[in-house]
Protein backbone atom coordinates (compact mmCIF):
# COMPACT_ATOMS: atom_id res chain seq x y z
CA UNK A 1 0.00 0.00 0.00
CA UNK A 2 1.64 3.61 -0.68
CA UNK A 3 1.67 6.29 1.52
CA UNK A 4 -1.00 7.85 2.41
CA UNK A 5 -4.02 6.12 0.43
CA UNK A 6 -5.66 3.84 3.37
CA UNK A 7 -8.18 6.08 4.24
CA UNK A 8 -9.59 4.44 7.59
CA UNK A 9 -13.18 4.97 8.89
CA UNK A 10 -12.53 4.78 12.72
CA UNK A 11 -16.12 5.14 13.99
CA UNK A 12 -15.69 1.81 16.01
CA UNK A 13 -13.08 -0.04 13.65
CA UNK A 14 -9.26 -0.70 12.73
CA UNK A 15 -8.12 1.38 14.82
CA UNK A 16 -5.43 -1.28 15.12
CA UNK A 17 -3.78 0.80 12.47
CA UNK A 18 -3.00 3.56 14.20
CA UNK A 19 0.48 3.25 15.94
CA UNK A 20 2.07 4.79 18.95
CA UNK A 21 5.34 5.35 17.77
CA UNK A 22 4.51 6.84 14.77
CA UNK A 23 2.33 9.18 16.13
CA UNK A 24 4.44 10.28 18.87
CA UNK A 25 7.71 10.90 16.35
CA UNK A 26 4.89 13.21 14.02
CA UNK A 27 3.00 14.84 16.40
CA UNK A 28 5.30 15.00 19.72
CA UNK A 29 9.06 14.30 19.54
CA UNK A 30 9.32 18.44 19.70
CA UNK A 31 7.61 21.41 20.76
CA UNK A 32 7.26 22.35 17.26
CA UNK A 33 4.96 19.40 16.64
CA UNK A 34 4.52 18.79 12.83
CA UNK A 35 5.93 21.10 10.10
CA UNK A 36 2.66 21.00 8.09
CA UNK A 37 0.81 22.02 11.32
CA UNK A 38 1.95 25.57 12.54
CA UNK A 39 1.86 25.95 15.90
CA UNK A 40 -0.92 23.73 17.53
CA UNK A 41 0.84 21.85 19.52
CA UNK A 42 1.64 24.92 21.58
CA UNK A 43 -2.07 26.60 21.52
CA UNK A 44 -2.92 22.87 22.58
CA UNK A 45 -0.76 22.87 25.50
CA UNK A 46 -1.26 26.60 26.42
CA UNK A 47 -5.32 26.15 26.29
CA UNK A 48 -4.51 23.24 29.03
CA UNK A 49 -2.74 25.21 31.06
CA UNK A 50 -5.00 28.15 30.79
CA UNK A 51 -7.90 25.49 31.60
CA UNK A 52 -6.43 24.38 34.88
CA UNK A 53 -3.77 27.10 36.02
CA UNK A 54 -6.99 28.89 38.07
CA UNK A 55 -7.97 25.53 40.42
CA UNK A 56 -11.48 25.68 39.99
CA UNK A 57 -11.59 22.22 37.83
CA UNK A 58 -10.68 20.13 40.78
CA UNK A 59 -12.71 17.10 42.42
CA UNK A 60 -12.47 13.30 43.38
CA UNK A 61 -12.10 11.91 39.95
CA UNK A 62 -10.77 12.62 36.61
CA UNK A 63 -11.60 10.68 33.22
CA UNK A 64 -9.57 11.05 30.22
CA UNK A 65 -11.04 10.03 26.75
CA UNK A 66 -9.42 9.09 24.25
CA UNK A 67 -5.44 9.20 25.69
CA UNK A 68 -3.56 7.76 22.62
CA UNK A 69 -0.06 7.55 24.13
CA UNK A 70 -0.27 11.13 24.84
CA UNK A 71 -1.21 11.24 28.70
CA UNK A 72 -0.52 15.55 28.14
CA UNK A 73 -4.20 16.80 29.47
CA UNK A 74 -3.81 14.41 32.67
CA UNK A 75 -0.75 15.81 33.41
CA UNK A 76 -1.46 19.21 33.84
CA UNK A 77 -4.93 17.72 35.54
CA UNK A 78 -3.17 15.50 38.04
CA UNK A 79 -2.17 18.00 40.84
CA UNK A 80 -6.33 18.68 40.92
CA UNK A 81 -7.72 15.38 41.02
CA UNK A 82 -7.08 12.32 43.50
CA UNK A 83 -7.85 9.68 41.06
CA UNK A 84 -7.19 9.59 37.45
CA UNK A 85 -8.88 6.54 34.47
CA UNK A 86 -6.84 7.11 31.43
CA UNK A 87 -8.83 5.56 28.29
CA UNK A 88 -8.69 4.57 24.72
CA UNK A 89 -10.51 2.93 21.78
CA UNK A 90 -6.97 1.34 20.92
CA UNK A 91 -5.18 -1.82 22.99
CA UNK A 92 -1.84 -0.87 21.42
CA UNK A 93 -2.13 2.96 22.85
CA UNK A 94 -3.40 1.05 26.37
CA UNK A 95 -0.50 -0.89 26.11
CA UNK A 96 1.70 2.02 25.23
CA UNK A 97 0.23 4.10 28.23
CA UNK A 98 1.16 0.39 30.44
CA UNK A 99 4.78 1.13 29.03
CA UNK A 100 5.44 4.35 30.25
CA UNK A 101 3.28 4.01 33.44
CA UNK A 102 5.80 1.14 34.41
CA UNK A 103 8.99 3.46 33.12
CA UNK A 104 9.69 1.60 29.85
CA UNK A 105 9.23 4.18 27.48
CA UNK A 106 10.33 7.55 28.07
CA UNK A 107 8.38 9.55 25.45
CA UNK A 108 6.66 12.62 27.08
CA UNK A 109 9.88 15.07 28.03
CA UNK A 110 9.31 17.75 25.18
CA UNK A 111 5.34 18.01 26.18
CA UNK A 112 5.82 17.52 29.95
CA UNK A 113 9.12 20.00 30.30
CA UNK A 114 6.69 22.44 28.28
CA UNK A 115 3.75 22.34 30.43
CA UNK A 116 5.88 22.39 33.70
CA UNK A 117 7.53 25.97 32.43
CA UNK A 118 3.71 27.11 32.23
CA UNK A 119 2.47 26.06 35.55
CA UNK A 120 5.74 26.20 37.49
CA UNK A 121 4.15 23.30 40.00
CA UNK A 122 7.40 21.05 41.23
CA UNK A 123 9.94 19.31 39.75
CA UNK A 124 9.42 16.98 36.54
CA UNK A 125 10.37 13.67 38.43
CA UNK A 126 7.66 15.35 41.40
CA UNK A 127 5.23 15.47 38.40
CA UNK A 128 5.65 12.55 36.61
CA UNK A 129 5.64 10.54 39.83
CA UNK A 130 2.62 11.97 41.25
CA UNK A 131 0.77 11.39 37.88
CA UNK A 132 2.25 7.94 37.46
CA UNK A 133 0.63 7.46 41.35
CA UNK A 134 -2.98 8.67 40.54
CA UNK A 135 -3.45 6.82 37.45
CA UNK A 136 -5.76 4.12 39.14
CA UNK A 137 -7.01 2.54 35.97
CA UNK A 138 -6.51 2.62 31.83
CA UNK A 139 -9.43 1.16 30.32
CA UNK A 140 -11.21 0.54 26.93
CA UNK A 141 -13.30 3.03 25.91
CA UNK A 142 -15.75 3.86 23.09
CA UNK A 143 -17.12 6.88 22.96
CA UNK A 144 -19.50 6.48 20.56
CA UNK A 145 -21.54 3.85 22.61
CA UNK A 146 -24.03 4.73 25.16
CA UNK A 147 -22.01 3.76 28.32
CA UNK A 148 -18.51 4.28 26.90
CA UNK A 149 -16.44 2.53 29.51
CA UNK A 150 -18.93 -0.38 29.83
CA UNK A 151 -17.57 -3.83 31.84
CA UNK A 152 -14.21 -2.12 32.17
CA UNK A 153 -12.83 -1.16 36.01
CA UNK A 154 -14.77 2.35 36.07
CA UNK A 155 -18.21 0.53 34.62
CA UNK A 156 -20.66 2.78 36.78
CA UNK A 157 -18.51 5.50 37.86
CA UNK A 158 -19.61 9.04 37.72
CA UNK A 159 -17.11 11.14 37.07
CA UNK A 160 -15.96 14.82 38.86
CA UNK A 161 -14.54 16.15 35.50
CA UNK A 162 -13.73 14.55 32.08
CA UNK A 163 -10.26 15.18 29.35
CA UNK A 164 -10.39 14.99 25.96
CA UNK A 165 -8.66 16.10 23.24
CA UNK A 166 -8.55 15.30 18.91
CA UNK A 167 -10.75 12.17 19.68
CA UNK A 168 -14.49 13.36 18.82
CA UNK A 169 -14.12 14.05 15.81
CA UNK A 170 -11.74 10.91 14.64
CA UNK A 171 -14.40 9.20 16.96
CA UNK A 172 -17.33 10.15 14.12
CA UNK A 173 -18.09 10.12 10.63
CA UNK A 174 -21.28 12.69 10.84
CA UNK A 175 -21.93 15.33 12.72
CA UNK A 176 -24.70 13.18 14.20
CA UNK A 177 -22.48 10.50 15.80
CA UNK A 178 -20.55 13.43 16.97
CA UNK A 179 -23.90 15.19 19.11
CA UNK A 180 -24.01 11.21 20.54
CA UNK A 181 -20.74 10.96 21.43
CA UNK A 182 -20.99 14.42 23.77
CA UNK A 183 -24.08 12.64 24.71
CA UNK A 184 -22.64 9.33 25.93
CA UNK A 185 -19.47 11.65 27.63
CA UNK A 186 -22.43 13.57 29.09
CA UNK A 187 -23.86 10.26 31.05
CA UNK A 188 -20.36 10.05 32.74
CA UNK A 189 -19.83 13.05 33.76
CA UNK A 190 -21.89 14.44 36.97
CA UNK A 191 -24.16 17.77 37.05
CA UNK A 192 -21.89 20.80 37.25
CA UNK A 193 -18.69 18.53 36.65
CA UNK A 194 -16.15 20.22 33.91
CA UNK A 195 -15.45 18.80 30.50
CA UNK A 196 -12.21 20.06 29.09
CA UNK A 197 -12.37 19.67 25.33
CA UNK A 198 -9.48 20.50 22.48
CA UNK A 199 -9.60 19.41 18.92
CA UNK A 200 -9.46 20.33 15.25
CA UNK A 201 -11.93 22.25 13.42
CA UNK A 202 -12.91 21.30 9.62
CA UNK A 203 -10.50 18.50 9.52
CA UNK A 204 -11.63 15.77 7.04
CA UNK A 205 -8.35 13.46 8.11
CA UNK A 206 -5.32 13.40 9.82
CA UNK A 207 -2.34 10.63 9.26
CA UNK A 208 -0.02 8.44 10.95
CA UNK A 209 2.42 6.52 8.86
CA UNK A 210 0.63 5.60 5.55
CA UNK A 211 -2.81 5.10 7.35
CA UNK A 212 -5.42 8.39 6.82
CA UNK A 213 -8.01 8.29 9.75
CA UNK A 214 -11.09 10.16 8.52
CA UNK A 215 -12.53 12.89 11.16
CA UNK A 216 -15.97 14.77 11.25
CA UNK A 217 -15.08 18.05 9.52
CA UNK A 218 -17.19 20.42 12.50
CA UNK A 219 -16.85 24.27 12.49
CA UNK A 220 -17.24 26.58 15.58
CA UNK A 221 -20.61 27.16 15.51
CA UNK A 222 -21.88 23.47 14.62
CA UNK A 223 -19.59 22.36 18.04
CA UNK A 224 -21.41 25.40 20.48
CA UNK A 225 -24.92 23.95 19.21
CA UNK A 226 -23.94 20.17 19.78
CA UNK A 227 -22.79 21.13 23.49
CA UNK A 228 -25.30 23.48 23.88
CA UNK A 229 -28.19 21.03 23.07
CA UNK A 230 -26.49 18.00 25.52
CA UNK A 231 -26.52 20.13 28.28
CA UNK A 232 -23.05 22.04 28.48
CA UNK A 233 -22.58 25.64 29.65
CA UNK A 234 -19.89 26.92 27.65
CA UNK A 235 -17.11 28.38 30.18
CA UNK A 236 -14.43 29.21 27.98
CA UNK A 237 -14.04 28.64 23.78
CA UNK A 238 -10.28 29.85 22.35
CA UNK A 239 -9.30 29.00 18.70
CA UNK A 240 -6.23 29.33 16.73
CA UNK A 241 -6.06 33.28 17.06
CA UNK A 242 -3.06 35.46 15.83
CA UNK A 243 -0.59 34.03 18.45
CA UNK A 244 -0.09 31.23 16.59
CA UNK A 245 0.91 30.54 13.54
CA UNK A 246 -1.81 28.30 11.23
CA UNK A 247 -1.50 24.86 9.35
CA UNK A 248 0.18 25.39 6.74
CA UNK A 249 -1.02 24.84 2.73
CA UNK A 250 0.28 21.50 3.03
CA UNK A 251 -2.14 18.89 3.46
CA UNK A 252 -0.04 15.67 3.59
CA UNK A 253 -0.95 14.84 7.69
CA UNK A 254 -3.68 16.44 8.61
CA UNK A 255 -6.20 18.98 6.64
CA UNK A 256 -7.34 20.95 9.52
CA UNK A 257 -8.24 24.84 9.12
CA UNK A 258 -8.15 25.92 12.94
CA UNK A 259 -8.26 24.10 15.97
CA UNK A 260 -10.10 24.85 19.58
CA UNK A 261 -9.68 24.42 23.49
CA UNK A 262 -12.80 24.83 25.32
CA UNK A 263 -13.64 24.44 29.32
CA UNK A 264 -17.34 23.31 29.23
CA UNK A 265 -19.65 22.89 32.37
CA UNK A 266 -22.38 20.20 32.60
CA UNK A 267 -25.74 21.63 33.75
CA UNK A 268 -27.34 20.96 37.13
CA UNK A 269 -30.58 19.78 35.76
CA UNK A 270 -28.92 17.34 33.56
CA UNK A 271 -29.04 14.35 35.72
C1 LIG B 1 -5.70 11.76 17.23
S1 LIG B 1 -5.57 10.60 18.53
C2 LIG B 1 -5.54 11.71 19.95
C3 LIG B 1 -4.66 11.22 21.05
C4 LIG B 1 -4.40 12.24 22.16
N1 LIG B 1 -5.60 12.49 22.96
C5 LIG B 1 -3.90 13.52 21.57
O1 LIG B 1 -4.51 14.57 21.74
O2 LIG B 1 -2.84 13.50 20.94
C6 LIG B 1 -7.21 9.97 18.59
C7 LIG B 1 -7.40 8.95 19.68
O3 LIG B 1 -8.79 8.64 19.77
C8 LIG B 1 -8.91 7.24 19.98
N2 LIG B 1 -10.25 6.83 19.50
C9 LIG B 1 -10.67 6.63 18.23
N3 LIG B 1 -11.95 6.23 18.20
C10 LIG B 1 -12.36 6.20 19.50
C11 LIG B 1 -13.58 5.85 20.14
N4 LIG B 1 -14.63 5.46 19.43
N5 LIG B 1 -13.65 5.93 21.49
C12 LIG B 1 -12.57 6.33 22.22
N6 LIG B 1 -11.37 6.66 21.67
C13 LIG B 1 -11.27 6.60 20.33
C14 LIG B 1 -7.80 6.64 19.16
O4 LIG B 1 -7.48 5.32 19.55
C15 LIG B 1 -6.67 7.64 19.41
O5 LIG B 1 -5.91 7.31 20.54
Amino acid sequence: MSAGTALINTNGVAYDAFDPDKYVATYYSTIAGHKEEGDVLKFFLDGLNDAFKSGDITGKKLLDVGTGPIPNMAFCAAPWFEEITLSDFSQKNLDFLQKWRDGAVNHMGPVFEYLLQLDKSGSMEERQDELRRKIMNMVFCDVTKPNPVASTAVDGVIFDAITCSNCLEVASITLDDYAKSVRNLCNLLKPGGHLVLEGALEQTFYRVGEFRFECTPINENQLRDIFQKEGFKILSFQDLNENYSPHKDENNYSDFKNAFAMVARKLEQYK
